[in-house]
């Protein structure tokens, strides 16, 4: 594995070709995909992609797909994950953080089951909030650099506001407190970093059935160990058991609810390999009808963080002000909520104006993830609601 990455590292620095995978005997995963994807770059670019030349949302998910093909082609460490202790350590030196926010979702579940219509409305947007700002903390962005959470989550919510650049959290409330039509009211969460935003996501998945939002959340961890910080199932398991032996008791106490949902079927993790796999979310109809025809079973799709958000607008350098249903160009199979941080030279749905004066305070603005995007697509035209919520 150290020879095939070092080599790996070479041909990415001196701007080599993109090879294809190797495959093994009887293989059923997704490699020979990734390769057949190769060759339609290859038509579509008129000579084998390059590292500099091809998408760069093409080659870098690339880059970890063949990792894991490496890592599963051999014999002693099919499964070893090479990001496993720095998603830990995400987890626990956001430590702080997590104890507060927990103790903030055990009171709100179990103490406070009497609120108004209003107040509930008002935890709703604050859950949202802690699940945006928890897309912060990615190793990716870091370069597998120590990422943590650890500013107070509740008091500096306030404080972010202002950098919330679209704010669709209204429209998710009232599509989310209209009964469904089916008796079963699904949330899929397409999850993004392991450690402290999946906490958050956790948060969130745990309010929305306090309130009776969702009867069912389903979440999507990846397959493979991706972008460092990724969730994985291992991921997931990792961090319900770490809570569950942690000293805090509210961890504890949450770590108990989660495993209640879990056994119970109100959360289940969904495995995919579309995640992973070469395409953008608008191929996924034709390359994978029947995770289409499942995400239109949930009353709304939750897509977590940046890359996320790069395949559902396939990476394209849309103008600002581009409707972010147009941006999706047709993939809605159920209403699509964009919860992201800016982390990548991508961005619709911003009021006419609003990128330029970013700019002009700060160039890198887009790579930074000090700016936060809650878009939904039934949001049509009236995505440029400002901070509604403030
Ligand atoms: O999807 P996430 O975790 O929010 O962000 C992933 C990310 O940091 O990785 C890429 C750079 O490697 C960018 O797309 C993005 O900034
Ligand atoms: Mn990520």
């Amino acid at each position: 594995m150290i020879g095939f990455i070092s080599k790996l590292k070479n041909e990415i620095a001196t701007n080599k070709t993109l090879k294809p995978m190797r495959l093994f005997k009887n293989s059923n995963n997704d490699a020979e995909e990734w390769n057949k994807y190769l060759i339609k770059r290859t038509e579509i670019e008129g000579e084998t992609p390059l590292w500099f030349n091809t998408l760069w949302l093409y080659c870098e998910c690339y880059m970890y797909r063949i990792l894991a093909q490496e890592l599963v082609l051999t014999n002693c460490i099919k499964t070893y994950d090479p990001f496993k202790q720095s998603k830990q350590n995400a987890f626990t030196n956001s430590l702080s953080s997590i104890e507060i926010l927990c103790s903030y979702v055990i009171d709100v579940i179990y103490n406070k089951r009497n609120l108004s219509i209003m107040e509930t409305k008002e935890e709703f947007m604050k859950f949202i909030k802690f699940d945006l700002w928890g897309n912060q903390c990615d190793l990716s962005l870091s370069a597998g650099a120590d990422v943590g959470h650890a500013t107070h989550p509740i008091q500096i919510l306030k404080l972010l506001d202002e950098d919330i650049l679209v704010n669709n959290s209204e429209f998710v409330w009232n599509l989310l407190r209209k009964p469904d039509k089916n008796n079963i009211n699904i949330v899929d969460i397409i999850l993004d970093n392991a450690g402290y935003e999946l906490f958050t996501d956790f948060c969130l998945a745990a309010f929305l059935i306090a309130i009776k939002f969702a009867d069912k959340i389903r979440f999507y961890p990846k397959l493979y160990p991706w972008y460092i910080s990724d969730a994985t199932i291992n991921d997931i398991h990792w961090t319900i058991e770490y809570m569950k032996n942690a000293p805090n008791k509210c961890l504890q106490k949450f770590a108990d609810l989660i495993e209640n949902y879990l056994n119970n079927n109100i959360w289940t993790i969904e495995i995919e390999p579309y995640w992973t796999g070469p395409y953008d979310l608008l191929g996924m109809k034709e390359h994978d009808p029947k995770l289409h025809a499942k995400l239109s079973e949930a009353k709304l799709v939750i897509f977590k963080g940046d890359l996320n958000y790069r395949k559902l607008v396939d990476d394209i350098n849309w103008e600002y002000t581009t409707t972010f249903k147009k941006a999706l160009r047709g993939f809605e199979p159920t209403p699509i909520l964009a919860i992201r941080t800016v982390k990548s030279d991508v961005c619709v749905g911003l009021l006419p104006g609003v990128a330029e004066k970013i700019f002009k305070e700060d160039e890198y603005w887009m790579w930074s993830g000090k700016y936060g995007l809650i878009q939904i697509t039934t949001a049509g035209n009236c995505q440029c609601l400002m901070n509604e919520t403030n």
